[in-house]
């Protein structure tokens, strides 16, 4: 039988992808979905000095830069711990990225991944 391509990729990416779009849906405002940029954000590029967002983590997916879900999960930290470390606590942005940060980590818990098999040892 012919595999759609999707079912070419890898199953470590396939998986990633799929837990990179239930991160993506609690960043509602897209906060996280693109590059801070330092129009918006004086001096970001100063103070951060390894920016991440979502969009940098599907391109790592893609070019197959995570060779283990926990590479991942490092990512997603960084860039939540990024917005908290630039925005002050109380900010729209400091607020959103520890509520990110606590709903991600829920979905990451062995409990949730277990179901998923041996596709993570
Ligand atoms: C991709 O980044 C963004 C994209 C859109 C917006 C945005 O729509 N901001 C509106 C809500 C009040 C203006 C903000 C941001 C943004 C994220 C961040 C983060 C994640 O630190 N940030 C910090 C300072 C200023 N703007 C931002």
């Amino acid at each position: 039988c012919v595999l759609k391509a999707s079912q070419k990729r890898r199953p470590l990416s396939r998986l990633l992808e799929q837990l990179l779009r239930n991160l993506e849906k609690r960043d509602p405002h897209q906060f996280f979905a693109w590059p801070v940029n330092d129009n918006f954000a004086p001096g970001y590029s100063t103070i951060i000095k390894k920016p991440m967002d979502f969009s940098t983590m599907k391109q790592k997916i893609d070019d197959n830069e995570y060779k283990s879900l926990n590479c991942f999960i490092s990512d997603f930290k960084l860039m939540c711990n990024n917005a908290m470390k630039y925005n002050k606590p109380g900010t729209v942005y400091h607020k959103a990225a520890r509520r990110l940060l606590h709903a991600g980590l829920k979905q990451l818990t062995p409990q949730k991944l277990r179901p998923l098999g041996d596709i993570l040892t």
